[in-house]
């Protein structure tokens, strides 16, 4: 019988906080063409023509106040869920980064090295997106194709309707929800609303009204849709009034027209219309990242206070949390196990 084996994919981060690694690490990151979706020569003109001139020493900046003695905590955090993982199930488990090192390329071969050929690989992001979820599986095909044509590959799917994970997702915030507060902010990573239309085999998200609506063909591919539908399933288990709740859109980039509201913009807003005591969750990162431990825990705290609030707190993401590691072992079998029906 075939080996089997799990790789577990997460974005990557640079390999130190030097500008110049940080720059090499936005190159290959940018000029993915599912993050940005423009023609090669205006990308190009784009990211290495503009932005790679000044946003690397920004962004070191940013890293080198979340860094830790142990490398970036995105790094740290899915090796600890390696390690957690690898205690509960008896297939080897390896990690890849979607950017920068260890790469997908180095984790297949670890597997394969350990005489695994049939791989489990697990995108670790609830929601489905061109720039997260289609880019592994894109860049693990070329991969397989090029360098290790003998062995198959199944792929986890976005989990971000899975009731075990919305139950791990709603018992975590559960844990950690202040007792007095007066919003839950739903805070995601952005992206263009051109994505959203690009990735739509449907042609029927307007993202409008049927982003929330019951069994449009689009969810399936509709980031927005998926967004909504985590906060909603999360807020119906933890018993919150929608009124008490927020769902907002960070991190953009450039000048195209990102999915609304933005997140530092209604932080920026909120204090002055009452909301004095806020609690914020990103749920579109399974681990702590850049994106959440300086952007939202620093820079969004600062927004919020500079806008009239008072009590800002931040909920953790999932990390290396026990029940946590139980959903992605259970994700992880339905798939090992789809091996032996083949
Ligand atoms: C056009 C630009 C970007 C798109 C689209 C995008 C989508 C996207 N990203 C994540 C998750 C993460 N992004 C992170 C950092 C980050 N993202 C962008 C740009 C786009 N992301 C940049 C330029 C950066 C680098 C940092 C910076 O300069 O601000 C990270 C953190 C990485 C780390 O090392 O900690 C994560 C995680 C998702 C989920 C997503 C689409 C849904
Ligand atoms: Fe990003
Ligand atoms: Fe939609």
């Amino acid at each position: 019988m075939n080996m089997k084996g799990i790789l577990l994919v997460n974005l990557g981060s640079p390999r130190s906080t030097s500008v110049p690694d940080v720059r090499e690490y936005l190159d290959e990151f940018l000029m993915d063409e599912k993050v940005i979706d423009y023609r090669w020569f205006f990308r190009a003109l784009l990211v290495q023509g503009i932005i790679l001139n000044t946003r690397p020493a920004k962004s070191a900046e940013a890293y080198k106040t979340v860094w830790t003695d142990e490398g970036s905590p995105l790094i740290v955090i899915t090796q600890k869920i390696q390690k957690k993982l690898q205690k509960l199930v008896d297939v080897p488990v390896e990690i890849g980064m979607r950017y920068a090192q260890p790469s997908i390329e180095e984790g297949i071969q670890k597997l394969v090295n350990q005489g695994v050929s049939d791989i489990v690989l697990f995108p670790l992001y609830p929601q489905y997106a061109m720039s997260t979820t289609e880019t592994v599986i894109e860049k693990a095909e070329e991969v397989r194709k090029k360098k290790f044509p003998g062995i198959k590959i199944n792929y986890v799917q976005p989990f971000y309707n899975r009731e075990i994970y919305i139950d791990c997702l709603a018992e975590s915030i559960r844990e950690k929800l202040p007792e007095n507060f007066d919003a839950l902010q739903f805070s995601y990573h952005g992206v263009p609303e051109r994505h959203i239309f690009k990735t739509d085999p449907t042609n029927t998200c307007n993202l409008n009204d049927c982003c929330t609506r019951e069994n449009n063909p689009s969810h399936q591919f509709c980031y927005r849709h998926q967004c909504f539908n985590v906060t909603n399933s999360v807020i119906k288990k933890l018993g919150l009034p929608k009124e008490k709740v927020m769902v907002t859109f960070q991190s953009r980039l450039g000048k195209d027209k990102w999915m609304e509201p933005y997140t530092d913009e209604t932080l920026e807003t909120i204090g002055k219309k009452g909301v004095k005591n806020l609690a914020i969750v990103c749920p579109a990162f399974v681990s702590d990242c850049l994106e959440t431990l300086e952007e939202i825990s620093v820079e969004g705290k600062h927004q919020f206070e500079h806008g009239g609030g008072e009590n800002f707190h931040y909920i953790p993401c999932l990390n290396d949390e026990d029940r946590w590691i139980e959903v992605v072992k259970t994700l992880c079998e339905e798939k090992l196990n789809e091996f032996y029906l083949v």
